[in-house]
């Protein structure tokens, strides 16, 4: 188990509790979505995984060890974090400088940062911006950069709020084939989005997220299929989903694959999709 949440309290200095009491546990290797309305509490529980917030009360516990007893700097070691706005993360003047900033700071060796600098920055497309300003970028690409200057980090759990926000459809296509091999290499993966699409397709599971309580947790599909009703969270289903009910199907689909299966099905038995089978 690589994160045991327990009864988790977080209450902000003005008096709002953003975390009313939060346990959860992720093994790992699990790809992980967190949603949740605005003001669920996702980036405060976000905060304590890598020891910018601590708890009111309760534990967090990464890899078996309570984060309370550790610095920021050594969980560093085990969660890197993408912020939402890049621009909260970036500080060095060139790409190279700011991908290369991480390993270094954790004191890997010359051959090891090179090696995790250079695939970051190929698997993010930014190979060819490494002397650019990143100020200078697009902000999608600023994205990319910080996602980059995490994944240089090697780190085993990888959080992510937001990813899919303001990103062009080429970069969430990176992305997207990015966490598929992630999770070939076996990192925990976990992410904040309001974005179902990207649920659907690349998360196994969905914790869902409401005034600082744990709502709902369980298989993406489930979700999805409305074991939690999305309208009531003010999420929109996924387009495959909202196809296949336009169709007339009566079995659910979230995923283009699982689309393209029950499309299958029907053009080989015939059956007209918006007719019910004899
Ligand atoms: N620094 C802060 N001081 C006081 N209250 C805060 C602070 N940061 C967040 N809050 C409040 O804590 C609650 C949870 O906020 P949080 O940002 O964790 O939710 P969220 O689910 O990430 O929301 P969003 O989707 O809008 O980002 C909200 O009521 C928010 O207004």
């Amino acid at each position: 188990m690589v994160l045991r949440i327990d009864s988790l309290v977080h209450r902000y200095p003005n008096g709002t509790t953003a975390l009313a009491n939060v346990s959860l546990t992720v093994e790992a290797g699990e790809r992980v979505a967190v949603v949740g309305p605005n003001g669920a509490g996702k980036s405060t529980l976000a905060r304590h995984l890598i020891g910018i917030a601590r708890p009111t009360s309760g534990t967090v516990e990464v890899n078996g060890r309570d984060a309370a007893e550790l610095g920021i700097a050594d969980l560093a070691r085990s969660v890197g974090f993408v912020f939402q706005n890049p621009d909260n993360q970036l500080h060095a003047a060139t790409v190279a400088r700011e991908v290369g900033f991480g390993p270094r700071n954790l004191g890997f060796s010359a051959d090891r940062r090179t090696a995790l600098t250079e695939w970051a920055l190929r698997v993010t497309g930014l190979t060819g911006e490494t002397d650019s300003h990143p100020r200078h970028l697009s902000f999608s690409e600023r994205k990319r950069v910080a996602l980059a200057s995490v994944l240089a980090m090697d780190t085993p759990i990888i959080v992510l709020d937001e990813p899919t926000t303001g990103q062009d459809h080429r970069s969430v296509a990176l992305l997207e084939e990015l966490l598929g091999d992630l999770h070939k290499r076996g990192k925990t993966i976990i992410a904040i989005t309001h974005d179902t699409d990207f649920c659907a397709e690349n998360f196994d599971r969905v914790v869902v997220l409401a005034e600082g309580y744990v709502r709902w947790d369980g298989p993406v599909e489930r979700w999805l299929e409305g074991a939690e009703d999305p309208s009531e969270s003010a999420f929109e289903q996924p387009q495959m989903t909202r196809l296949g009910q336009r169709l007339g199907w009566r079995t659910p689909v979230v995923t283009l694959d699982s689309f393209l299966d029950q499309l299958t099905d029907h053009a080989e038995t015939g059956v007209c999709p918006r007719r019910p089978a004899p």
